[in-house]
């Protein structure tokens, strides 16, 4: 394969061979030799750039019990097509995944009919409800990565403590969706501009900030390795800042859509695939949490790939359920938003998505080393193209993004040295 690869550290671009061999990465060599290519399949990849896959820590299946929004087999083609190679999904499911059977179901449906890899999280709570914590040395042992209630915060902080101890004897980590219910009461949009214009009941800062601050506290006492998800505000990122500072061990996850959208872009009060948990908030958060992403408060991107049904979406901005599809913009939206305009280096927003998340979570991927599995991706960096949501590969089509002009499209993923999807041809 004769790619352009970015060598991490200096961020330049250079041209390269790559030899894959079982699966895994074998051989690098640079561009200028003629590499030995006899028995070999060879990709022709020049001018494209290569990087190892994406890995999304936090996206939405559905399955089981909400295939009309999307299933294992939808997401998991969808995932590749975005360029993502690793995905871990959200126990916010029907049963909620909150026993080692469903957990299984999981993993069995996604080594039969996924096209990437992907690492189940299990409830911190049964059925989400924050009532009785769920057998997590069994979910463990069933092959659980960790544990949330991802839809909804854990309202209890007790209830939230005994959870972290618990996963801390474990050595595993708590995901944590913050959001303090007492302070939202069924808002739709954040407290803002837009709120405020439209006479909308809005969701404050702290409802999220309030749960980052706790939760940082109990991790502190506990000493678990605590995740928060869906980082949108200033006020959690000053938390996170500060328990980082003190040795925490914290960490935490901003999603493209809270980097390049605030409640000012939203067009009107009836379409609402401009709604999702936390919802937009004002350009001051937007910057801030670009800023935390830069100098590593917030540690990872991911994507919070949140299918609906058109059915659902179509109820209206107060009424219609929370949530966004993310796979197949991701990269795209943030490449033309921060490393076309010069603000990113291509290298920072890489690593954001692929070797970070692998070191947060511990992960063998996300890193192109010899030995290491052929996770990897092809992204076209030159062509602009629109966002058509018509041609997603996933059931959802619920996107703000749809029509926007963006570059670096990926055209090619491959998981453990296998071709799943190209541009030209299509999910393999
Ligand atoms: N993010 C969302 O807006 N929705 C998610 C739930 C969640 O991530 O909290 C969903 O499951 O639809
Ligand atoms: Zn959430
Ligand atoms: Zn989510």
């Amino acid at each position: 394969m004769n790619a352009l690869f970015v060598d991490g550290d200096k961020d330049e671009i250079v041209r390269k061979h790559l030899k894959v061999q079982d699966g895994k990465v074998a051989q690098w060599a640079d561009g200028d030799t003629v590499p030995d290519t006899a028995g070999c399949e060879v990709i022709d990849a020049t001018g494209k750039l290569l990087s190892p896959g994406f890995i999304d820590m936090h996206v939405h299946l559905r399955e089981p019990g909400f295939e009309y929004k999307e299933t294992i087999a939808s997401g998991t083609r969808s995932a590749a097509k975005g360029g993502f190679t690793t995905i871990a999904c959200m126990p916010n499911t029907r049963p909620v995944t909150d026993t080692p059977e469903t957990v299984k179901y999981v993993l069995d449906k996604a080594e039969a009919e996924g096209v990437v890899k992907v690492l189940p999280y299990a409830a911190i709570t049964k059925n989400e409800l924050g009532r009785e914590l769920t057998d997590f040395a069994a979910l463990k042992e069933a092959g659980a990565i960790g544990f949330t209630d991802d839809g909804v915060g854990v309202q209890n902080a007790q209830m939230m403590k005994n959870a972290m101890a618990l996963a801390k004897s474990l050595g595993m980590p708590v995901i944590a969706h913050c959001e303090d219910d007492s302070l939202v009461e069924g808002a739709a949009v954040t407290e803002g501009a837009f709120s405020r214009k439209h006479g909308l009941k809005g969701i404050p800062n702290e409802s999220e900030a309030i749960h980052v601050g706790r939760d940082i506290l109990l991790s502190e006492a506990t000493g678990v390795h605590y995740h928060v998800c869906h980082v949108s505000t200033e006020q959690s990122v000053r938390l996170i800042k500060l328990g980082k500072s003190v040795g925490v061990n914290v960490t935490a996850e901003v999603c493209p859509h809270h980097l390049v959208l605030s409640d000012e872009d939203i067009p009107g009060t009836t379409d609402a695939n401009w709604k999702m948990n936390p919802p937009l908030r004002t350009p001051r958060d937007v910057e801030a949490c670009i800023q935390a992403l830069e100098e590593g408060t917030i540690d990872i991107i991911v994507t919070d790939h949140a299918p609906h049904s058109a059915e659902e979406k179509a109820r209206g901005l107060e009424r219609a359920p929370f949530g966004i599809v993310g796979f197949e913009t991701a990269f795209p939206l943030l490449y033309t938003k921060f490393v076309k305009t010069g603000r990113w280096t291509l290298s920072f927003l890489l690593r954001r998505m692929t070797s970070d998340p692998a070191r947060v979570f511990g992960l063998p991927t996300g890193k192109l080393e010899p030995g290491a599995p052929a996770d990897l991706i092809l992204i076209d960096l030159e062509n602009e193209r629109e966002v058509n949501p018509e041609t997603f590969l996933s059931q959802g089509r619920n996107t703000p993004f749809a029509g926007w002009k963006l570059y670096g499209w990926p055209t090619l993923t491959m998981v453990d040295g296998k071709v799943v999807w190209t541009e030209e041809n299509g999910i393999n």
